[in-house]
């Protein structure tokens, strides 16, 4: 085999809860993160060597500073393996969305590369060489549902979501997620995410009791900066959301609906106002291979 074709998946988080400043510049994390279905698509083939990046996002960088190179360059240099890698990068996922956009490219470059470059690593391996990548990416290769801790790299698989519509607004400001953990003061949060209870209705596919209990403690900070945010939460409920919420440190919010004729007129009227506007489903298979 020397080509592979891999959908990369976003994530929102349905909690996220920042619970420790750690000494290493990281933060403690308590979230439940769900796959959506939507997906840049990733088209890998094998060439002699060195790594070669293309995209129809043209403002994507394509050297070093693109996570799917430094992806590819981490298992170079750590299986010394002599053979080279040429990817095309269908980019559908907004960029610094609070979406695990880059985080998802770099989890299918790891999957793929395994397999392509005959490294047979085992999944303990393939997860720890996500984390050195970012923290989000160990989710993004295992995907489904799951309560993430630690930095986000220790992961409990959950129970499979029921199918929800997921309309999705990318505001255009521009969030760097360093900058979004560094404005946040913990002994400030007032109301933590009550994560066992998000797990119970999980465990009971209740779409009630899950879409009740979604919060981000990040919002409390993000909104101070801009308050317009809140007003694309107020029309997502408006238009028949279950509930919305900001996607990891933003600035994307999304809306959960139960029925996909609501969903898609939300999506309609939120199109007139916004530019960037996305609908998905809630996505619950994958797993750490895909298939590959
Ligand atoms: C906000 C979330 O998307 C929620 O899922 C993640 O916590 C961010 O994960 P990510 O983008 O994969 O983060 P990384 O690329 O590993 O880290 C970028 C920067 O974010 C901050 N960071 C990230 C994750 C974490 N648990 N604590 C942090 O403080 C650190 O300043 C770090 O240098
Ligand atoms: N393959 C890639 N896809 C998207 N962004 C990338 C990629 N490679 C590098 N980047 C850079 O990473 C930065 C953050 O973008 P990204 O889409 O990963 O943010 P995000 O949606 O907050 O997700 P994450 O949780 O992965 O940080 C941007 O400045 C972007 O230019």
């Amino acid at each position: 085999m020397n080509k592979l074709t891999l959908e990369a998946r976003a994530k929102i988080n349905l909690t996220l809860d920042i619970v420790n400043k750690r000494d290493d510049g990281y933060h403690d994390v308590s979230m439940v993160m769900q796959t959506i279905s939507l997906c840049d698509t990733l088209h890998f083939k094998v060439i002699e060597r060195g790594i070669k990046l293309n995209s129809n996002n043209l403002r994507l960088p394509k050297d070093e500073r693109n996570i799917i190179y430094k992806s590819a360059k981490l298992l170079l240099e750590q299986t010394k393996v002599d053979k080279g890698i040429e990817v095309y990068v269908e980019k559908r996922i907004p960029v610094a969305a609070g979406l695990a956009g880059g985080s998802s490219n770099a989890a299918c470059t790891i999957i793929a590369l395994n397999k392509l470059w005959n490294l047979n690593l085992e999944n303990e391996d393939l997860l720890d060489i996500g984390l050195k990548i970012g923290a989000d990416v160990p989710f993004c290769m295992i995907e489904g549902t799951a309560l993430a801790e630690g930095v986000g790299e220790i992961l409990t698989n959950l129970d499979p979501l029921p199918k929800l519509y997921v309309v999705l607004v990318k505001p255009s400001i521009r969030i760097s997620t360093p900058w979004a953990y560094s404005l946040v003061n913990i002994k400030s949060i007032k109301n933590h995410p009550e994560n066992i209870k998000m797990v119970e209705g999980i465990q009971a596919g209740d779409a009630h009791l899950i879409t009740s209990k979604m919060r981000n403690v990040f919002e409390d900070f993000i909104f101070k900066k801009y308050p317009r945010l809140t007003d694309i939460k107020e029309k997502m409920i408006r238009l028949g959301a279950l509930n919305s919420l900001m996607s990891g440190s933003g600035p994307t919010i999304y809306g959960l609906f139960e029925d996909e004729k609501t969903a898609k007129i939300a999506y309609s009227e939120l199109k007139k106002s916004y530019k960037e506007v996305f609908i998905a489903t809630t996505y619950n298979k994958g797993g750490l291979y895909r298939g590959v």
